[in-house]
């Protein structure tokens, strides 16, 4: 392993994150010294075909050593070296790996599919394993977007695209996690409060692949077309999670008492209601944030479905934009994400700190390796 403290300068790094929905691989190429956001790069999406969702869907919830564990691991390092071909002009690799397993408090974390093994077959720099090291300090090891959310604040009130502080970030993937940031303060440690919010995505999509074969609520239409059970919506809202403070993580699928919740409804009305669970969810984590936020800026995969949009307008009082609007593609901000703390990794400077992990103080996690190292 490669030691930090790269000198100082612009980088092209191909950020590469396989998220919680197992949909596929996103990368996205930023320019950045690890401080300062320069300029945003081309992107690219490599689909997991639907034998590799089985093989990763069969490892979830898997430790290291477990049954299924080892496949998963090397089709995460097959699909990210085949999309980083596409990018030989990345000077290093920001690689994410795929979340089988996340219990901070208890076993620790578990990315699978190694970095080293993916510096060989690159042949660029690899920063990998993230989470560990915040773990091992005492935090939940999730979610480590913020620190890139507040970069992109302060670039978009640069660009003059953003007026208004402090904002909240909002990533609606399988689960959804929220950043508060004030882009007036430089140094994103102290400047942010994050946590996941809850279930976003994932229960939607588990039901949608259950009861209709498909991968997802296309547009968020079939919710539209049903109503919400709010008696259940009330039942989710008293699950123990969200009476806890910030900062807190989730499993993928810390929330399955949804599945059975709605499984006497009929479809439209199963997929209104696990809709607007999502969007209730947010709505609690509002209430924990020190101040109300001028605007949420929501990015990930739910932002395309615009019965969780005008779920999160009615139930949380505030401005709802998706970040395209401040000139952002919103599919790419974790994989631009994992770009910008690969710099930060690469420079020596922190990745979390007690406002979006809960760890102690400061912590630069990530490991770095070689080609040939
Ligand atoms: N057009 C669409 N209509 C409805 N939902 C959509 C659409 N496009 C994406 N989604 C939802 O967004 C999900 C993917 O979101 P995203 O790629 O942000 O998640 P992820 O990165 O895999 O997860 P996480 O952020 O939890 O790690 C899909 O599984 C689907 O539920
Ligand atoms: C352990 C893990 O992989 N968590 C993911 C997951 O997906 C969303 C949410 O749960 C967030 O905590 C995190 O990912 C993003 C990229 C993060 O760390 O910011």
């Amino acid at each position: 392993m490669q030691r930090a403290g790269w000198p100082k300068g612009r980088m092209q790094v191909l950020g590469m994150m396989s998220g919680t929905s197992l949909d596929g691989v996103d990368a996205a190429l930023l320019d950045t010294d690890g401080e300062t956001i320069f300029g945003f790069g081309r992107s690219g999406f490599r689909p997991y075909a639907a034998a590799e969702a089985d093989v990763l869907h069969a490892a979830l919830g898997r430790w290291p050593g477990e049954p299924g564990v080892a496949a998963a691991a090397a089709l995460s390092v097959d699909a990210h070296a085949a999309l980083a071909a596409d990018f030989p002009e990345a000077a290093a690799i920001g690689y994410h790996g795929q979340t089988l397993a996340h219990d901070p408090g208890g076993r620790g974390t578990h990315q699978a599919g190694p970095g080293w093994q993916l510096a060989r077959r690159t042949g660029r720099p690899v920063v990998w394993d993230f989470r560990t090291e915040d773990v091992r300090q005492g935090g939940e090891g999730a979610p480590l977007a913020p620190f890139f959310h507040h970069a992109l604040s302060r670039w978009a009130v640069s660009q003059g695209r953003l007026e208004a502080a402090p904002v909240v970030f909002l990533n609606l993937g399988g689960v959804g996690n929220l950043t508060w940031c004030d882009p007036r303060r430089a140094d994103p440690v102290g400047a942010c409060v994050a946590f996941d919010t809850g279930p976003a995505n994932a229960p939607l999509n588990d039901m949608m692949r259950a009861r209709r074969g498909l991968a997802r609520d296309e547009g968020g239409r079939l919710a539209a077309a049903g109503q919400v059970r709010e008696g259940v919506i009330a039942a989710v809202l008293r699950h123990p999670y969200f009476a806890r403070p910030a900062p807190k993580s989730l499993d993928r699928d810390s929330f399955a008492m949804l599945g059975p919740a709605v499984a006497q409804m009929d479809d439209a009305d199963a997929a209104a209601t696990l809709t607007h669970a999502a969007a209730a969810a947010v709505g609690a984590g509002l209430k924990l944030l020190p101040t109300r936020p001028a605007a949420m800026l929501v990015c990930g995969g739910g932002r395309h479905n615009g019965a969780m949009m005008a779920a999160l307008a009615a139930r949380c009082g505030v401005p709802v934009r998706a970040v395209d609007d401040l000139g952002l593609d919103g599919d790419m901000i974790e994989a631009q994400a994992f770009a910008w703390l690969a710099a930060r990794v690469l420079r020596g400077l922190p990745t979390s700190g007690p406002g979006t992990t809960g760890a102690p103080g400061a912590v630069g996690g990530g490991r770095i390796s070689l080609p040939a190292g």
